[in-house]
């Protein structure tokens, strides 16, 4: 069904595909704070985005096709296991063929297959061929997909589903950095050993120096229970705190990523073109903040 935009009088050319980009999800902190009867985590979370991101386009097909491309498509599924392809079918759409454009790491704590699909809702959306579902609805697919539907920087707490805005993030950049470990998360969240903690601390202040230093002081709970499952973020999170300019390296999400907060730019692409050279095996990104 082709759906026609809606600005002017003049009839437009029908939109005939949708491109959206999947942005990396970075969980600046996580706080595990408790754990429901269902077993899944209670969280207390500070999450923002980085201009680092995978693309989906979306056209309307005779029926349901995906195709899984770009530098890092090896091992992801390119049939209805995807998460591109659940929320395609959830949405109730009509079929469509979705491309997938690979560029982050899968199983890596940067939410990728749940931006991806996120992604997909708001193109179905532009396409005029679903509305976007209510965020918490979304939670049968992933409890990152309801955060990944308006990727912007904001609180997110119970096990997902409960969003509330944050003041605007200062300027920063980040550098994303994977030892090139898959990392399950059903068994990072298993293998902690303290459910209970406390959630995050005072509240976010507006400039970068003391956003930096009041993040200092806050946690991600699931990076004890990583590093024992893959040392290697140790080796991570030191390569990124050694980097000159470097205000702050700390675990996303349930690993292996790993990311460095930068006040500035240059230092931030230095410090990417550096780990690169030293650790070709890493898979490193740098990018804006939002
Ligand atoms: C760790 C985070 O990345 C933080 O943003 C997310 O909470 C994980 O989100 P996700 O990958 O979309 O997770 P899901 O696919 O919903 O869940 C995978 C598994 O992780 C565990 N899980 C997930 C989320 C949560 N709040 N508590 C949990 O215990 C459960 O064992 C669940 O079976
Ligand atoms: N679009 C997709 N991209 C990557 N993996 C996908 C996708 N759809 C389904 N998967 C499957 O989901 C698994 C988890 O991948 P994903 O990139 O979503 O990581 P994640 O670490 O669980 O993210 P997070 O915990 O931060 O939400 C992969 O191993 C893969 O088999």
């Amino acid at each position: 069904m082709p759906c026609w935009p809606k600005r002017g009088r003049r009839l437009l050319q029908p939109i005939a595909k949708a491109t959206e980009a999947a942005p990396a999800k970075i969980n600046l902190a996580l706080h595990v704070t408790g754990r429901r009867g269902d077993g899944y985590h209670l969280l207390d979370s500070l999450v923002a985005f980085a201009d680092i991101a995978d693309r989906v386009t979306v056209e309307p097909a005779a029926e349901m096709s995906l195709d899984v491309t770009g530098p890092r498509a090896a091992g992801v599924p390119a049939d209805a296991r995807n998460l591109v392809w659940k929320a395609a079918a959830l949405s109730g759409a009509p079929p469509v063929a979705i491309t997938l454009e690979k560029h982050l790491p899968a199983a890596a704590g940067i939410g990728g297959g749940s931006s991806d699909a996120a992604a997909t809702l708001r193109a179905l959306e532009r396409l005029g061929l679903a509305s976007l579902p209510d965020p918490a609805d979304l939670l049968e697919l992933g409890a990152d997909l309801p955060v990944c539907l308006s990727p912007r920087a904001v609180r997110m707490e119970g096990i997902g589903e409960t969003l509330s805005p944050v003041p605007p993030l200062p300027p920063l950049w980040c550098l994303l950095v994977n030892p090139g470990v898959a990392l399950s998360t059903p068994a990072v969240f298993a293998a902690l050993e303290t459910r209970e903690n406390p959630g995050l601390r005072g509240h976010m202040p507006v400039g970068a120096g003391a956003f930096c230093a009041w993040l200092a002081g806050q946690r991600n709970d699931l990076e004890p229970p990583a590093l024992r499952l893959a040392p290697v973020i140790r080796d991570v999170l030191a390569a990124l705190a050694a980097q000159p300019g470097c205000a702050l390296a700390r675990m996303s999400g349930s690993g292996a990523t790993c990311f460095g907060l930068f006040p500035a730019e240059a230092p931030a692409r230095a410090a990417a073109a550096a780990l690169s050279r030293a650790e070709p095996g890493w898979w490193v990104a740098a990018g804006r903040l939002a």
